[in-house]
């Protein structure tokens, strides 16, 4: 079945956009969990199909799978749009590619929560039983059309990813930055290199919030190369109601908490609004 807290969204790029990462450019063995490396290759490989054919349809079909909240299509040139129905009359193997995904990714992101549990000195089941036992995730496909010339034009701005943690896959053809000193001018932007078979893994705000900037959020962004390029996002994001408040480890007298307490999904809102602009059509749900 399908997880209620668990969205798909697709996205044409080309703008710059708000989002955000610690990226470690890390081969996650899903061996362990049952799922072999030329499995995990051929799920991501099928979702780069299914992403290609579902970029190649009609912008008529596209748009009236519109963004709602944060889910759905959105065209280029635009924040403002997303799905309310599945392609799936037209791309039948779309659904279970991206369940199959969704699925996969949420076992290795416990697995990569459980050892960053373990280093902030937390049980190792800590996030599974609070901020993972209901999780929200998004799965996000971007289509970057790669024609140049309009010199505004950017794949994604600089920014941090809101929630806890997001894995990436490219397909390979460059643009990915990351800035290792987000409070540093001016800004040393580093090209991320693909690893075929391996995620990047942003670590998001909640997680610096959470751990006091001990995990900090890195600056990242995509710049237009003049090629076509796709990608996948899964963002792993606590449930709504659950707080974020600086863990006990992370604080101390001389290093006091740097964000006060608040709810996962009050968090969101705040920054989707500050992307799309809209309180009505971001509101988070709060399932
Ligand atoms: O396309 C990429 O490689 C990065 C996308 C991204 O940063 C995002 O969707 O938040
Ligand atoms: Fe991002």
């Amino acid at each position: 079945m399908f997880h209620p807290g668990i969205r798909y969204a697709t996205q044409h790029r080309y703008k710059p956009r708000v989002l955000t990462p610690l990226q470690l450019a890390t081969d996650i063995k899903m061996r362990d969990r049952g799922v072999s490396f030329s499995e995990r290759q051929q799920a991501s490989g099928s979702v780069f199909q299914q992403s290609a054919k579902f970029f190649a349809l009609p912008l008529d079909y596209k748009l009236s799978l519109s963004r709602k909240e944060y889910r759905g299509y959105t065209p280029l040139y635009s924040e403002n749009l997303d799905p309310s129905s599945h392609p799936k009359e037209i791309l039948p193997d779309w659904r279970p590619t991206m369940e199959s995904l969704i699925w996969k990714s949420l076992e290795v992101g416990k697995k990569l929560m459980s050892l960053i549990a373990l280093s902030l000195n937390l049980d190792n089941d800590f996030f599974e039983k609070t901020a993972l036992n209901k999780p929200e995730a998004i799965l996000r496909l971007l289509h970057y059309p790669g024609e140049l010339g309009d010199e505004d034009l950017c794949g994604a701005s600089a920014h941090s990813d809101y929630g806890m943690i997001t894995f990436l896959v490219t397909d390979g053809v460059p643009g990915l930055q990351i800035c290792k000193e987000k409070f540093k001018q001016p800004r040393v932007w580093e090209d991320v290199f693909h690893v075929e078979g391996a995620f990047i893994v942003n670590i998001g705000d909640l997680m610096e919030r959470w751990t006091n900037g001990i995990y900090r959020s890195t600056l990242h962004r995509v710049i237009p190369t003049g090629k076509e390029r796709y990608s996948v996002a899964f963002f792993l994001i606590p449930p709504s109601d659950c707080m974020i408040e600086c863990f006990e480890s992370c604080c101390s007298e001389s290093s006091p908490p740097r964000f006060p307490p608040i709810r996962s999904g009050d968090y969101l809102n705040e920054r989707f609004m500050l992307t799309y602009g809209s309180e009505k059509e971001l509101k988070c749900s709060s399932n």
